[in-house]
């Protein structure tokens, strides 16, 4: 696949306003609220990830936001105005968990239409289907009928589909589901492409480990509420976790590193060889845990800064029964 130029060539309204902007809003199935005083601030040109258990609320939000679902109360905006507005679904993309293709077209009939239903001319068409393709990565493949891809084409198809209209705005509910480990990555790169243009992504994933590489920020959702959102290094309280491999653990390392961090985790099970997991308050604490390493003796074999797990985080959040409202 190849970096997207998919941003908006010409703005349909050229705004400061966040691609969404949320308050409040509520859904209620048969009296039963599903999205309960969800409240989310997503900027311009940001990747943020939106997780929670199933059952959630995370589809019926998404559904709302692209105006397909009527919300029960509570205020949305979506670039600036409301996505039940042709001008505004315009510009928005949107790549469904299940999605149905018509398998008897062609992979380019199948984006024509899309381009079509939005709004784009033939000229356009011709030029731009060829380049989603390559962009997916299925170059070549457009001829080919839909009944013989595979899930993973039909995937790369729905998100040709999705960016196909230079959107300003995507949703991708489980875009990398029928992707092996390769597809994955070159989704990753193609979401990462769309931030350098400028849009906005709205991304649904389990993998979480997926989500903590490209998201800018996360909320996490639990029975239709956030119970938290900001960056991940917001989320994870600023501190910086690293984990240090040495030859051994002389007498006094570990209480040197726990005054200067909080020792996590230590791993003492291979002869020659210790790992400690440490939490500094900030990165400028690195070069005094190497000094002190060096200064006990011990081998310094690495010093690895971690990004902040959001599995722990998402599972300490989600198992807590009354976790803490953002
Ligand atoms: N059309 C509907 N009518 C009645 N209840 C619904 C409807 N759509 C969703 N629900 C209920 O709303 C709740 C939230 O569903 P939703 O699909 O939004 O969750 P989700 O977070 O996307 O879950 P998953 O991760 O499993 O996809 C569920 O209890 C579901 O049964």
């Amino acid at each position: 696949m190849n970096t997207p130029q998919v941003g908006p060539q010409v703005a349909a309204q050229p705004s400061t306003s966040a691609a969404i902007e949320t308050r409040e809003l509520r859904k209620l199935y048969r009296g039963r609220p599903v999205v309960d005083g969800l409240s989310l601030h997503v900027p311009r040109g940001e990747v943020f990830g939106f997780l929670g258990p199933n059952g959630a609320g995370k589809s019926t939000t998404v559904k709302m936001l692209l105006g397909l679902v009527l919300p029960s109360g509570g205020e949305l905006r979506v670039l600036g105005g409301h996505p039940a507005d042709p001008r505004v679904r315009a510009r928005l993309g949107f790549l469904p968990e299940q999605f149905r293709f018509q398998t008897w077209m062609t992979g380019e009939e199948f984006l024509r239409f899309h381009g079509r239903l939005a709004g784009l001319k033939a000229d356009e068409l011709r030029a731009r289907i060829p380049q989603v393709l390559e962009t997916v990565g299925l170059g070549g493949r457009g001829s080919e009928p839909l009944g013989g891809y595979s899930k993973g084409m039909l995937q790369r198809c729905g998100l040709a589909g999705a960016i196909l209209a230079r959107p300003e705005l995507v949703f991708l509910d489980e875009p990398t589901s029928a992707l092996d480990p390769i597809g994955r990555v070159e989704v990753r790169e193609i979401i990462e492409g769309l931030r350098a243009e400028g849009v906005a992504v709205f991304l649904n994933s389990h993998l979480l480990s997926e989500v903590e590489q490209v998201c800018d920020r996360v909320a996490f959702v639990k029975a239709g509420r956030v119970l938290l959102q900001g960056s991940m290094r917001e989320l994870m309280g600023g501190v910086v976790p690293v984990v240090l491999r040495v030859d051994t653990l002389p007498p006094g390392l570990l209480d040197t590193l726990a005054r200067l961090g909080e020792v996590r985790h230590t791993d003492l099970q291979t002869p020659g060889r210790a790992e400690v997991e440490l939490w500094l308050a900030q990165e400028d604490g690195l070069p005094a845990v190497a000094d002190a390493v060096h200064q006990s003796g011990a081998r310094l074999y690495a010093l690895t800064p971690r990004r902040p797990d959001l599995e722990t985080l998402f599972l300490d959040l989600i198992e807590t029964p009354e976790a803490p409202r953002a």
